[in-house]
């Protein structure tokens, strides 16, 4: 009689699988699939700062738009200097905004201060400091010390911006030193993408809204918070729809309805594959299925798919997965569909100060501790432990370290990838 073999039991839930996507196809797929979905409109300058550029912006003009002092002191023509022998005749005052059209006397200086536009002839500023003012006469006079070379202290028109130089390219998210850039050739407004309209929800019965009272069984939500404060300073209008419980028609129909005002939903639980998990099979029944478990720690499920047009992204339920795979993917997915281009994060390479071993083809984010000595970095630690339901490592880490899907061992002093948070978006 043949006997079956006992069932070699799947006990980790983190072990390798061939099918699942690496993060380069998964990278892959949203890079190929997303492309802007939001309007335009003129924004004003004070409300542009992490708007998105819809236009490549000229510089219309030079700027500054003329020559002019870099400090306090006094305009001379250098020529002048042997002349004089560094005695000038104080010829004229010229304050910031009172540019003047009259002509350097050969020989004279000018007072001037700083941004004030350079008096026709002169070419050089001495600073205020250095210079000795002497009354002869009736007469104003001013030594300047040798020594200054020409166009010292001066500024000049169009050093900072030629005419026609780009201030910034369409897609590009506007910093506040961008919109300072727009604000310097006297744009008022600048075309941008219309703020992304992005529905968020958690799933699971056990979820209970932070306020209420504590049953038996239950977790305080923690990500739509998360999900809150991730989104807040992205182009977006976040819509929250709250809670909903493990029924596969209430999910259906509250996403299906969101899916029809919204250019993305945001989910976060229900994304394995228990029977209470409906997120997958609602993408298969009302929607479409492009991307889900992808070779990655934490963060398997990561889903990605479409309601319609509305681009449907199901984070997984453990904070630290949900936190994580925000970061890699849907932030820059996010961006993406408002309107700007897709930009990688850049990494560091530290010495790490731990060791562990990885699984083979399975790319890993642990919780990264920069060390610093007298406020240098000198290497990088893991937290502690690796649960992803521990904000805990969160709350500590300073980033991500990277352990690539060929790596299995890494030693102390070895050199690992190091992502910090402000380059997975602040
Ligand atoms: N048999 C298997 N079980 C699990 C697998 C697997 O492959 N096979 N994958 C595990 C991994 S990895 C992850 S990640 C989780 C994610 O699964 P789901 O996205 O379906 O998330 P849930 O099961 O709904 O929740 C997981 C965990 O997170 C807690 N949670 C959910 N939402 C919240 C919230 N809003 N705030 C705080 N905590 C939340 C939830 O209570 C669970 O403890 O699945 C593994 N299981
Ligand atoms: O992959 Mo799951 O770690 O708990 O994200």
């Amino acid at each position: 009689m043949s006997r079956k073999a006992p069932r070699r039991l799947i006990d980790d839930c983190f072990l390798t699988d061939k099918e699942r996507l690496t993060h380069e196809e998964a990278l892959d797929i949203l890079r190929e699939r997303l492309s802007p979905v939001a309007d335009l409109e003129p924004v004003p300058l004070a409300e542009a700062t992490g708007r998105v550029a819809a236009d490549a912006v000229l510089a219309p003009r030079p700027v500054p738009a003329a020559d002019n002092a870099a400090v306090d002191g006094y305009a001379f023509a250098l020529a002048d200097y042997e002349a004089t022998g560094g005695f000038f005749p104080v010829a004229g005052r010229v304050p910031a905004g009172h540019p003047t059209s009259e002509k350097l006397p050969i020989g004279a200086a000018a007072r001037i201060f700083t941004g004030a536009v350079m008096p026709p002839r002169a070419d050089t500023v001495a600073m205020q400091e250095d210079c000795e003012p002497h009354e002869q006469d009736g007469q104003d006079f001013v030594i300047i010390p040798p020594g200054l070379k020409q166009g010292a202290n001066r500024r000049r028109a169009g050093e900072d911006l030629a005419q026609g130089t780009a201030l910034f390219d369409a897609g590009q998210i506007l910093r506040s030193q961008d919109v300072a850039a727009a604000a310097s050739v006297g744009t008022a407004a600048i075309t941008c993408y219309e703020p992304l309209k992005v529905a968020i929800v958690s799933t699971g019965d056990e979820v209970l809204e932070p306020g209420s009272t504590f049953r038996d069984g239950a977790v305080y939500d923690a990500n739509r918070p998360l999900l809150q404060g991730l989104l807040a300073g992205l182009p977006v209008e976040v819509t929250d729809l709250g809670i909903l419980p493990d029924r596969r028609d209430e999910v259906q129909e509250t996403l299906r309805a969101a899916a029809e005002t919204h250019h993305a939903i945001l989910t976060t639980g229900g994304a394995s594959r228990g029977e209470e998990d409906h997120i997958v099979s609602t993408l298969d029944e009302i929607g479409s299925r492009h991307m889900w478990q992808l070779a990655i720690k934490p963060g398997r499920p990561m889903t990605f798919g479409q309601l319609g047009d509305c681009v449907f992204l199901g984070l997984p339920g453990n904070p630290v997965a949900a936190f994580v795979c925000f970061r890699l993917y849907v932030r820059p997915a996010l961006l993406r569909l408002a309107g700007a281009d897709w930009a990688e994060p850049r990494r560091v390479m530290l010495k790490a100060e731990f060791d562990i071993r990885s699984k083979p083809d399975r790319r890993e984010f642990l919780r990264g501790i920069l060390l610093t000595e007298n406020g240098t970095v000198t290497g990088v630690d893991k937290f502690d432990r690796d649960g992803s339901g521990l904000i805990t490592g969160l709350r500590e880490a300073d980033g991500l370290i990277e352990i690539p899907e060929a790596t299995t061992e890494v030693k102390e002093g070895d050199e690992v990838a190091f992502l910090s948070w402000g380059e997975l978006g602040g």
